[in-house]
């Protein structure tokens, strides 16, 4: 087997650059590339690889460093190739330029946040870690997945759902975070689901000049007073810190739909007879399904004022075995006090636990009752994904390698001896 030579900081920096500069942008990400480019760097790190491809032309890049013990479960690091559409006129920099700022260390890109950036600190931090002469215990698996920002329903989801990933035996799965505008490090257990809903109301249509009760637009709005009544609310509760993001139901109005449409825009003198709107809705695992739904029926779409509502997506917010899909951080989870360890080693320090305010792969994971840790170590960074001018500090990018070569170090070396001091430490 070729020896891994290490690499100079350039050499790092410049593989990042040339990973953001794969226009992965949906709807249409080149994942030709993406694929050949990861495997390139796979082959140079002597790591098993193959393609799956669960939906034809959207591959995921499955990565393998054998353990020395495979009989123990499997360390997965997961990361999304796809990123989100961007404006590129309304940039400093083009998004798929990857520009260095000399004077800043800015590294400005579509991906430079969400997540590409965790990706290559995965394959960065084996390759350290393979240049050290260090030999993981556990197989460490990378899975490189497409499709995570519309849903991941061709990537991870049918991943998860896999015979692979059955065989893969997997112990603990890491995926993406946010960053933190402050010191600490950002780290997530579980997330919000998302409910994306649109309530119609329908209604006579009338002369514009008429005021009469029960039009469509009246009782559409009177919806939407009730549903921003119900926003406010759960938005003081963020804003007077009584409650994390992640611990409140978001909601918010992402399209308006009405009108008669006339060859100069609409018509002006009619109140139509149909008038919908859409909201996105993130429900956190904790919260009590049952009522938002009576709340929808009974306040927000009300049959008794000509509303109905439909889902366009309604994620669950327990796994398959019933049970809230979050993943302990106690004792039970032995993953969780090795993170902390393992980040403490590398001198960095860890935020509070909280819950993803939207959605990532890890779902998919934790819907097989599988732990799964959302961490993507970005401190002192302004949260800019899905943003315009998404940058990434080329000392934060270097110094989150270094965390990934204590974290992988950490989780692959884990080998309790036997099967009782699981149980104990589960006890403890
Ligand atoms: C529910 S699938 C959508 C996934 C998407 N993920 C990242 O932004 C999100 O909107 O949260
Ligand atoms: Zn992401
Ligand atoms: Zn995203």
């Amino acid at each position: 087997k070729p020896s891994v030579q290490e690499s100079t900081e350039s050499e790092i920096i410049s593989r990042f650059q040339q990973y953001l500069q794969i226009n992965t942008s949906q709807p249409d990400p080149d994942y030709k590339q993406s694929t050949s480019f990861l495997l390139a760097i796979a082959n140079s790190l002597s790591l098993e690889s193959q393609v799956l491809e669960f939906v034809p032309g959207k591959p995921l890049v499955l990565l393998k460093w054998p353990g020395t013990d495979p009989s123990l479960p499997s360390i997965l690091l997961n990361s999304h190739t796809d990123v989100v559409p961007s404006e590129p006129h309304k940039w400093g920099h083009p998004p798929f330029q990857a520009h260095l700022d000399p004077s800043t260390g800015h590294i400005f890109a579509r991906g430079s946040q969400d997540m590409k950036c965790v990706g290559m600190q995965y394959l960065e931090a084996i390759w350290k870690l393979r240049s050290s002469g260090f030999k993981p215990t556990r197989d460490v698996y990378l899975s490189f997945v497409p499709d995570e920002e519309i849903g991941g329903h061709d990537g991870a989801e049918k991943f998860a759902e896999s015979e692979v990933f059955d065989k893969m035996n997997v112990g603990v799965v890491l995926d993406e975070g946010l960053a933190s505008p402050d010191g600490f490090y950002r780290v997530f257990y579980g997330e919000r689901s998302a409910w994306w809903m649109s309530i119609k109301a329908v209604g006579k249509p009338g002369h514009g000049a008429k005021l009469y009760d029960n039009s469509a637009m009246e009782n559409l709005f009177k919806s939407i007073e009730s549903i921003r009544r119900f926003r406010s609310a759960q938005f003081d509760l963020v804003k007077s810190g009584s409650r994390a993001e992640g611990d409140v139901i978001s909601v918010n109005m992402v399209f308006l739909k009405a009108g008669t449409p006339s060859p100069t825009g609409f018509v002006m003198n009619l109140q139509p007879s149909e008038a919908v709107a859409g909201f996105d809705i993130r429900v956190p695992p904790t919260a009590d399904p049952l009522a938002l739904e009576r709340r929808i029926a009974e306040e927000w779409a009300p049959s008794s004022r000509n509303m109905t509502f439909e889902f366009k997506q309604k994620g669950p917010l327990h796994d398959k075995f019933g049970k809230p899909m979050v993943t302990p951080l106690d004792d039970s989870n032995p993953w969780w006090g090795l993170l902390q360890k393992a980040i403490k080693n590398a001198n960095g320090v860890l935020g509070k636990p909280e819950i993803f305010p939207a959605s990532t792969d890890a779902r998919y994971f934790r819907n097989r009752g599988l732990p799964a840790i959302g961490f993507s170590p970005m401190a002192n960074t302004p949260i800019l994904l899905h943003d315009h001018n998404e940058y990434l500090n080329k000392d934060e990018y270097l110094k989150g390698i270094d965390l990934y070569v204590s974290i992988i170090k950490t989780y692959s070396s884990f080998a309790p001896r036997t099967a009782r001091d699981d149980a104990s430490r589960a006890e403890l």
